[in-house]
């Protein structure tokens, strides 16, 4: 097991509980979505899993280690972050950029430059293209994609994601779903990623978890979401994407 989140609670100063006793693991290799509408406290969970904020109440075990006695520094540079938006340091170059965690981690050059190439190809962008380029000379697709590969740098066994595809195209967000299938194919990550996006939910996770005013409503695979939706709201929420599922099958059949 990678991660165990139990009874996790946040209350802000002054506010109703963000995140209300959220529970759930994430094995080795798995990919968790935390799905739910704006506020529901799906960016609250993430960040207090590796200690950009703490908690209220309730635990996170990480390879067995509960977080709350480990450096917040230390337990970070083990876990990939993605965020919206891309995070990048626009004044290093995309070289610089994902050798961040390398360096901190103290690898020598030689290591760090071999990753770095290994990695950019890993993500589809070409090293002696890209490795020089700052991120205001790259698209948005290509800006996530070096984030993706800065957030794998020091081969983590976690990756958290934030709605990671949140601001492309849906063109440029399918290839990337698809390139982060296939890393985890050949990484083995396990990941957490935060996500308003059912149908996203449905094609990447093995588990989702959906969670509304704080509280996890139901947990469930993709399928066992679909096959028995414990609440109205899950439904609702998968609604749109059968829909929409339903039509593309019906057009197809007539083509
Ligand atoms: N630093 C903070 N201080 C006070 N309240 C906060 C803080 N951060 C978040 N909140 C509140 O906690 C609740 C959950 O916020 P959170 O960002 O976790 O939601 P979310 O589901 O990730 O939403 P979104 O999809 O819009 O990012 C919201 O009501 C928000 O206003």
């Amino acid at each position: 097991m990678v991660l165990d989140v139990q009874a996790l609670t946040k209350v802000f100063p002054g506010g109703a509980k963000a995140v209300d006793a959220a529970s759930f693991t994430v094995g080795e290799g798995a990919l968790l979505a935390l799905v739910g509408e704006s506020g529901c406290g799906k960016t609250t969970t993430l960040k207090m899993i590796n200690r950009l904020l703490e908690p209220t109440a309730g635990t996170v075990s990480f390879r067995g280690e509960d977080v709350a006695g480990l450096d917040p520094v230390h337990l970070r540079r083990r876990m990939g972050w993605v965020m919206q938006g891309d995070g990048l340091f626009p004044h290093f170059t995309v070289a610089e950029n994902i050798a961040v965690t390398p360096r901190l981690a103290g690898w020598d050059a030689e290591r760090t430059r071999e990753r770095i190439r290994a990695l950019l190809e890993l993500v589809q962008l070409d090293p002696s293209e890209f490795e020089n380029r700052y991120p205001a000379e790259l698209s948005g697709g290509q800006r996530q994609r070096v984030g993706l590969a800065r957030a794998l740098a020091a081969e983590p066994p976690l990756l958290l994601m934030d709605e990671p595809f949140g601001a492309l195209d849906p063109i440029t967000r399918d290839s990337l779903r698809e390139d982060v299938q296939a890393l985890r194919a050949r990484l083995g990550f396990a990941a957490v990623m935060v996500t308003h996006d059912m149908a996203e939910a449905l094609l990447l996770a093995d588990q989702i978890a959906v969670m509304r005013a704080g509280r996890i409503i139901q947990l469930g695979t993709p399928s066992e979401l679909l096959s028995d939706p414990a609440d109205p709201y899950v439904e609702t929420l998968l609604a749109t994407p059968r829909r929409e599922a339903e039509r593309v099958a019906a057009l197809s059949a007539q083509a």
